[in-house]
């Protein structure tokens, strides 16, 4: 098995040739206004066409480097750029689109307005949203619950209604923050396997995920980000150069508890 680990200086000093660089973190670094140093010295290059998972624990600033990426929040050291420009203009153009793991749905209102929302605050006109919105809901396996409130939904159904929102502005880059970490063990496998499939179809869309489940992460990634805490760095990015579709097979493969320990034992560090 070729296993590559990669440091975080090599990644960024290297996009893979051919493909556009869609992120990059050159010495990136945040301190926030009471002192805390959440991110120091970050380097990343982000292909497009990738699916970059984020491990790491608690505080050791994943959520900061999303919130960066996306210009929630400003960094403080380094240099940032998204899409070529700003985090800021990259995220008015509607080529950024979220997923968390709160599925912040509208309680009063169905499925269909529910995903179309964002195109209505863009002022994209009714015909085009239900078109659109018809169109992401048939993407996650709900086409059947159009008219349906999100309080008659499962937790697992919720999410691909939060999916199918966040895929309708047709976004370059999505980022996901613990998107399944609520939901049990088997619907958090299918979604998994759901994503991947949405993902392969738009051979262009980049993924970023946040996990706390290296499992979750070695069944998802093309690379594998792994960051330690105080100050939150990245420690190491792992390659999984294994061939997609990926299905029961790699999760049950060897290959597949290897990249696991790798990963695990880095955590460690
Ligand atoms: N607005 C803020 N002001 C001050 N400190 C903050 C702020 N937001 C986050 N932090 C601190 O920055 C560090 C990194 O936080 P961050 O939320 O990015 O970590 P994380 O890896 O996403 O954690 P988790 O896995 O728990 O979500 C933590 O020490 C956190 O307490």
């Amino acid at each position: 098995m070729s296993m590559t680990t990669t440091n975080e200086l090599t990644t960024a000093a290297i996009p893979a040739s051919g493909s556009s660089v869609l992120v990059s973190l050159n010495q990136v670094g945040k301190v926030y206004p009471n002192g805390t140093v959440a991110v120091q010295n970050a380097n990343l290059a982000v292909t497009e066409g990738e699916f970059l998972c984020f491990v790491g624990p608690s505080g050791c600033g994943k959520s900061t480097i999303f919130n960066m990426i996306t210009g929630l929040t400003s960094h403080t050291e380094g240099g940032l750029s998204v899409l070529g420009t700003t985090p800021f203009q990259a995220r008015r153009h509607n080529e950024i689109a979220f997923v968390f793991q709160e599925h912040t749905l509208l309680p009063w209102t169905n499925l269909l307005e529910n995903v179309t929302l964002p195109l209505k605050l863009r002022g994209i006109p009714r015909k085009t949203r239900i078109e659109e919105g018809q169109r992401v809901l048939e993407l996650v396996g709900l086409k059947d619950y159009m008219k349906v409130l999100p309080r008659q939904l499962s937790g697992g159904m919720k999410m691909r209604v939060s999916i199918a929102r966040a895929l309708i502005s047709r976004p370059k880059l999505l980022l996901m923050d613990e998107p399944f970490g609520a939901l049990d063990e088997i619907t958090r496998q299918t979604l998994q396997d759901e994503l991947l499939r949405i993902w392969q179809q738009d051979k262009q869309m980049t993924v970023l995920f946040i996990t706390h489940n290296v499992f979750e992460a070695v069944f998802l990634s093309t690379r594998v980000v792994v960051m330690t805490p105080r100050p939150g760095k990245i420690a190491q990015v792992v390659d999984i150069p294994q061939p997609f579709p990926r299905n029961e097979t790699f999760r049950t493969a060897h290959e597949f508890s290897d990249y696991v320990r790798l990963i695990s034992g880095a955590l460690q560090h």
